[in-house]
């Protein structure tokens, strides 16, 4: 993984602005986030983190959720030093504790791109209300994660109330933030149904792009009513009427009063405030009903246990309260109810149509999933609120420590990880090439890839990471049917009828110049052609469906090189389909070298076998001796290479026979880029474990970047 990552960080963009450098609070940190953001509060951590370009591995990671990824035990250091400065900055906030009348509540989301401007705009609109001072803005922002950083991930708010004045009354408008990025739209989803209406904004200098159209569509489920807004017409390449068309075109949206704005000048800010008072519905004034409150978010604190956000559809809910959360069945006593103003704010209770959030000491996520729905325990709702999802699993990969002795300190902090992760599964597995691991299980390849950063970074973990796979459905020759998410477990030719994989419906959006390349790149990886649509005269949208195992691995990377960055896409998973798929092992210097097993398409057997040797010529070192290298079907060795020996004296030093001194070695080796796992003889470098994600030629690869 680590070339992956470094890949990943490195196609960063360059710094914008000078909010790079700007002033540091002293009491926090050692870095910045290049957007701005406002005042910590003690105890609150408002991130909602993207990449900040279209053009980067990823298409709309916008935020992976600051609860779930940020780290407890240092967030709770720094949370305690800045306590009172932040609490200072808010004390005029109390001002907006000020109740009103369910009527004159708005709850809102946006939806929008990456990059289109969400976050600025988010900022603007706090700011406009009063909800956050711009000076505060701009000096005081938190940022303890150095993930977030090089990622250019930007902390921004989570959940926001703000208080607005229309026709002289007073409006209580509650922006909800959701995150961007495919990995997590279930929780989109949830953020959308807390909400009566959304502001869609796309970058008047550009269009619709996929992950927009996928969000808006989940807006249009939840009978949210949506305001479109084109954003950043102070640019001279805007073009508000042409993209105007584009919406409507697309997606069908009446854009006749759609709002133009600049988030960055501060154009037509207040018009949205308007609209949003004037056409989103106010919450039904249901607070008579029982208690049923959505979570749409929730976080693990060190001290407190789980903070859980949540949107009040019916009833009413106070401190001290009895609360039972309908799907995971537990209970809890409320220790505090609060706003979000957008630092947390104590009040007494609230009532339906409001958001906030409670603390209850409740000690993992899993207890108060995003999803489940909060009621009373001694008067229960009939039913809960719909749309609630286990969390499943798609893709999954061993985590292994280099060093064995890191095997409890690994188990530890993927506990740790987990209080505040429900989706991340683990389970112990043991490899007789790598020792004792974990095997892992994420929502997609973003999370797995924050979580493998996180233990390296925060629990000074070293780790082999062995290519992510899916989970395929086996259907054994005695009639049982097992699930198998590591290609070295997969039952015996001769024990199995078939095997059935996942897969999943891609939709990219692109202009037509790419369409050529992406069909390409889709049918190089077992796409199945579904649709072609112009949703303009120059942009065109491919559906495919394909297998995730094909989509895993730098499919996004591909569409996004082989568009100059300017394709977008977005995938859901469809279902199972039988395939024909068998087992590649890999064997070095004569051992087979289980982590590097993978499941292939045996139509692709041959052209993987070939492409992972010499692949893994290129990146094991030479050794001492020469070291075949061979990829078999079953014991059918359909390719191989092999490693030319390097002179003895060379490496006597560094290989002799001094135990003490190889695992120095590799200590030194795990602390800077090149981890190794010695299997057998040979010391195999991490890059080896992720070949088989970048078989694809470089060449074509460079040519475009
Ligand atoms: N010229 C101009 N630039 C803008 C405007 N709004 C936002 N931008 C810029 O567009 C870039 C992306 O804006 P963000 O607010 O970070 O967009 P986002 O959709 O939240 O993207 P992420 O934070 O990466 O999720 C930034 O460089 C902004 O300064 C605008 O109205 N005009």
């Amino acid at each position: 993984m680590a070339t992956n990552l470094k890949l990943f960080l490195s196609s960063k963009p360059p710094p914008q602005g000078n909010h790079h450098h700007c002033g540091r609070t002293p009491s926090i940190s050692h870095h910045h986030h290049h957007h701005l953001l406002f005042p910590a509060s003690n105890r609150t951590f408002y991130s909602l983190q993207s990449f900040p370009s279209s053009r980067n591995n990823f298409n709309s990671y916008s935020r992976s959720r600051r609860s779930r990824y940020r780290v407890c035990s240092k967030a709770a250091d720094v949370q305690s030093k800045d306590a009172s400065a932040s609490e200072a900055t808010f004390v005029a906030g109390r001002d907006r504790l000020l109740k009103v009348p369910t009527e004159n509540i708005r709850n809102f989301s946006i939806i929008a791109h990456i990059d289109h401007g969400k976050s600025t705009l988010a900022d603007k609109l706090l700011q406009v209300t009063g909800t956050v001072q711009s000076r505060d803005m701009k000096e005081q922002f938190l940022d303890n994660m150095d993930l977030e950083r090089e990622r250019g991930i930007t902390i921004k708010l989570q959940a926001a109330r703000m208080r607005f004045t229309h026709e002289s009354k007073p409006y209580c408008l509650n922006l909800i933030d959701t995150p961007g990025h495919v990995d997590f739209s279930y929780e989109v989803s949830r953020s959308l149904a807390a909400c009566e209406g959304a502001l869609l904004v796309v970058d008047a200098s550009q269009g619709v792009e996929a992950q927009t159209l996928a969000n808006v569509y989940l807006a249009l489920e939840n009978n949210l009513e949506v305001i479109p807004v084109l954003n950043k017409i102070d640019l001279p390449g805007a073009e508000p009427s042409r993209v105007v068309q584009e919406i409507e075109e697309v997606i069908g949206l009446d854009c006749s009063n759609a709002i133009y704005c600049s988030a960055k000048e501060g154009i037509g800010i207040n018009e949205i405030l308007t609209a949003i008072v004037q056409r989103i519905p106010p919450p039904l004034d249901s607070a008579k009903k029982p208690l049923r409150a959505l979570i749409f978010d929730s976080y693990y604190d060190a001290y407190r246990g789980v903070i859980v956000y949540f949107r009040v559809i019916d009833g009413t809910v106070k401190k001290g309260d009895r609360i039972y959360f309908m799907a995971s069945g537990k209970d809890y006593f409320a220790d505090e109810v609060g706003v979000l103003s957008p630092n947390q704010l104590q009040v007494d209770e609230l009532y339906a149509g409001e958001v906030g959030y409670i603390s209850a000491s409740i000690r993992s996520v899993a207890d108060a999933r995003v999803g489940d729905t909060i009621t009373h325990y001694t008067r229960k709702a009939d039913q809960s609120l719909p749309g609630y999802k286990e969390a499943t699993p798609m893709v999954f990969c061993g985590l292994f420590p280099i060093d064995a002795d890191q095997f409890p300190d690994l188990r530890d902090a993927l506990e740790k990880l987990q209080l505040n992760d429900a989706a991340l599964k683990f389970e112990p597995e043991t490899s007789s090439a790598m020792g004792f691991g974990f095997r892992c299980g994420f929502l997609g390849l973003l999370h797995m890839e924050i979580v493998q950063e996180r233990l390296e970074r925060e629990y000074n973990l070293s780790l082999i990471t062995t290519a992510p796979s899916v989970v395929y459905r086996v259907h054994c020759s005695n009639d049982e049917t097992v699930e198998c998410s590591n290609p070295s477990a997969l039952p015996e030719p001769g024990k199995r009828r078939s095997i059935e994989e996942p897969i999943v419906k891609i939709e990219m959006l692109t202009p037509k110049d790419y369409i050529g390349a992406l069909m390409e790149l889709s049918q190089e990886r077992r796409g199945d052609f579904k649709e072609m649509k112009f949703i303009t005269e120059t942009r065109a949208s491919l559906t495919y469906q394909m297998p995730l195992a094909e989509m895993v691995g730098d499919f996004f990377d591909q569409l996004k090189s082989r568009s100059k960055g300017y394709a977008s896409m977005e995938y859901s998973f469809i279902g199972y389909k039988e395939s024909d798929l068998i087992k590649l092992d890999v064997l070095i210097n004569g051992e087979g070298v289980e982590p590097l097993s993978t499941i292939v398409h045996r139509d692709k057997a041959y052209s993987v076998g070939r492409a992972l040797t010499q692949k893994l010529k290129e990146l094991i070192p030479r050794q001492m001796f020469k070291v075949p290298i061979q990829a078999c079907i079953g014991t059918k060795v359909i390719a191989s290479e092999s490693l030319s020996a390097i002179r003895k004296d060379v490496l006597a030093k560094c290989y002799g026979g001094d135990i003490s001194r190889k695992k120095k070695l590799l200590k030194k080796q795990a602390a800077g880029k090149k981890r190794m796992k010695a299997i057998g003889k040979v010391d195999v470098p991490q890059e080896a474990f992720m070949a088989v994600l970048k078989l694809e030629k470089e060449s074509s690869f460079k040519l475009q970047e």
